[in-house]
């Protein structure tokens, strides 16, 4: 997959669209327990944003029969970089749609795309200001989500689908391989923190995951207390924790439809032209949790459908290479807390 085209010129990750089967119970989720704000909202969609957010959203909640994901939204830097996005994947043969203004609420002509990984992204620029809730602390709440921070999106070939990210534009930041050069995840950049997307190694194309951004710690112990105390619990998937990768503070969520939604906090800055890549090994028990926690067998199994451009899940195809919680998890799995001291590698009662 390859153009000699110009590449459209990608600021952020700015918003994805969920299909959700009940769109009350994930209004509760989002706006009653997550804290995000309803810029607009009908019977059956639902515009959301964060409290530092001024574009018209970052996630559109939209009523439908099946649980899957309809977009992952880019902001490029002007309007010509839609052109740019049209021309160049059409000469990687794509599907393009260019749409009128309107398409999507708050927000201007948008370039909708099937991308060489099945994925479906949209490239906007034009959008609506809307008010920046940073300075209205009285919104905020203890478990405040500021910003959108990055996608996740699962695809069998992570390498071939970083090469594809990298000729895009984006900065390969970390990532986890093995010993033979066996890629397992891989963590890409446009903005100067960690990733705006990552690949996990897996049956794709599928959506792993979208990430929310607070300021503290104490903003996602708060999220955790809180829900608890609603008795939702069974809504936390994993962590709270410290990654090894990326150096985030961490929690996993499942939403009513099963989204995996992340609460991530404080990463590192990566906007040097020379930033180094990091590379784990997937053998190391605090690649993915910093303390060694394990990382529990839904994490890496379960993840949301994606629809094509007239809203048909796109088939997914199994990973060839080795699976990551194969060679870590359980009986055959492997890992070591201290590389060269195996005889103690896991950390005593915390095997899956
Ligand atoms: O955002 C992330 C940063 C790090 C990790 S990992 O679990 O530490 O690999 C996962 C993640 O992709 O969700
Ligand atoms: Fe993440």
């Amino acid at each position: 997959m390859s153009s000699s085209a110009p590449v459209p010129d990608i600021v952020r990750c700015a918003y994805m669209e969920l299909v959700v089967t009940d769109i009350a119970a994930s209004r509760e989720f989002y706006v009653d327990i997550l804290g995000l704000v309803v810029t607009e909202e009908t019977e059956t969609e639902i515009h959301l944003r964060s409290l530092e957010e001024f574009i018209h959203h970052n996630l559109v909640l939209r009523q439908g029969s099946q649980p899957a994901v309809a977009a992952f939204g880019f902001r490029v830097r002007g309007e010509a970089d839609l052109a740019k996005a049209e021309t160049y994947y059409r000469e990687l043969g794509c599907e393009v749609r260019r749409t009128e203004a309107g398409f999507r609420k708050g927000i201007g002509e948008v370039v909708r795309v099937l991308d060489p990984l099945g994925f479906p992204y949209e490239f906007f620029f034009d959008t609506e200001h809307v008010e920046r809730l940073t300075w209205n602390y009285e919104h905020h709440g203890a478990g405040a989500i500021v910003r959108l921070d990055h996608f996740n999106q699962v695809y069998p070939d992570v390498d071939t689908g970083a090469r594809y990210l990298e000729g895009l534009g984006f900065r390969r930041t970390e990532d986890i391989r093995d010993s033979e050069g066996v890629t397992y995840a891989a963590w890409l950049a446009r903005k100067d923190t960690v990733h705006d997307t990552a690949l996990t190694g897996g049956a794709g194309p599928a959506m792993h995951h979208v990430a929310f951004a607070t300021h503290e710690k104490h903003n996602i112990l708060y999220i955790c207390d809180k829900l608890g105390a609603l008795r939702r619990s069974d809504s936390i998937e994993r962590g709270p924790g410290r990654h090894g990768v990326s150096n985030a503070f961490y929690l996993y969520l499942r939403d009513p439809d099963g989204h995996r939604v992340e609460i991530y906090t404080q990463d590192y800055y990566t906007g040097d032209p020379d930033n180094p890549l990091v590379t784990w090994d997937v053998h190391d028990n605090q690649r993915r949790d910093w303390w060694g926690s394990p990382v529990v067998p839904s994490w890496y199994t379960e993840a949301s459908t994606v629809l094509d451009l007239d809203g048909n899940p796109v088939p997914v195809r199994e990973r060839e290479q080795s699976q990551e919680m194969d060679v870590t998890i359980g009986a055959d799995g492997f890992s070591y807390t201290r590389k060269d001291d195996t005889a103690t590698g896991f950390k005593v009662g915390s095997q899956l």
